[in-house]
């Protein structure tokens, strides 16, 4: 009998070498790829890689997670090879003369997860072959059904930027709570996770290229405009949970320099930094 290397022929593993020496290269964002067959959470590890002063430039994947985080202390569900789970260090707050980058002041740092979806988004159409737009602030989302997530984390002057993307999860395997799906269930083209990881992390380190060149500036380096072209919520009825628990509904008309969401509502406008929203309409 022929024995299989892999233990499911559609999961293939991360090709770790063909990937470290295609996006770890001199003079680029990128400076070290640590790939591992199992973890608790990609974000957790460059969290502590963080505190321990690692410099930028850290990326985690993992092929499964075990204790997956996502925003609102949820979980995160990451089966063996399904899907994508990686986590980037990124210290945007320092200067770098080599690269004229200036220090990006704190405040547009809530641009960093916005900044990670655009190079989803224009990852999973490219590569996956499938529409796909984001819902604000950034879930991935095909149809109505959530595909992917981000969750950034702020620790010690760095800030971590954490992916998941379900590549080829099944219906039993995807969470309950509300509408998701994997790129393989939404009938995407490719669902080989080399070329979509290598696309996503190129994306990220030129978006984060331009927006360092500009300071930080959202609307100078481009930045407001590509997510605006890929937010699926603008212009649509919506409502929304804010995290004390209140909800607000109306129109989403804009985001505005700072990454908010702005919602037009009966009483005029409202900007929201952080929440839950609904497409309604
Ligand atoms: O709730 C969300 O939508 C955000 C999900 C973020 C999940 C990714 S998987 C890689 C990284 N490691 C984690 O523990 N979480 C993020």
């Amino acid at each position: 009998m022929v024995s299989s290397p892999y233990t499911d022929i559609d999961r293939p593993p991360l090709h770790g070498r063909n990937l470290e020496r295609a996006l770890v290269r001199p003079g680029g964002l990128w400076t070290r790829l640590d790939l591992r067959a199992e973890t608790a959470s990609t974000n957790a590890d460059a969290v502590e890689a963080a505190q321990g002063g690692e410099p930028e430039g850290l990326v985690v994947v993992a092929e499964r997670q075990t204790a997956g985080r996502g925003r609102r202390d949820r979980t995160w569900i990451s089966p063996a090879r399904a899907g994508i789970a990686v986590s980037v260090l990124l210290r945007p707050g320092r200067p770098d003369a080599e690269r004229d980058w200036l220090a990006v002041p704190v405040a547009a740092y809530g641009w960093l997860p916005l900044l990670a979806g655009v190079a989803l988004v224009e990852t999973v159409t490219r590569v996956a072959e499938i529409p796909a737009v984001l819902k604000w602030p950034n879930d991935l989302m095909i149809g109505d059904s959530k595909c992917a997530g981000i969750l950034a984390e702020g620790v010690a002057g760095a800030v971590v930027v954490g992916i998941g993307l379900n590549v080829t999860l099944r219906a039993n395997e995807l969470p309950t709570d509300r509408p998701a799906t994997s790129l393989q269930l939404a009938g995407a083209e490719s669902t080989d996770r080399d070329p979509l990881l290598r696309s996503l992390l190129r994306g990220i380190a030129t978006w984060y290229d331009r927006w360092r060149l500009a300071g930080g500036d959202a609307e100078a380096s481009g930045l407001r405009e590509a997510y605006r072209h890929h937010c699926g919520t603008l212009g649509r009825e919506v409502r929304v949970r804010l995290p004390g628990g209140s909800e607000l509904a109306g129109t989403a008309t804009g985001i505005d320099v700072d990454g908010q969401l702005v919602l037009r509502d009966y009483a005029g406008e409202h900007t929201v930094a952080a929440g839950d929203v609904l497409h309604v309409r």
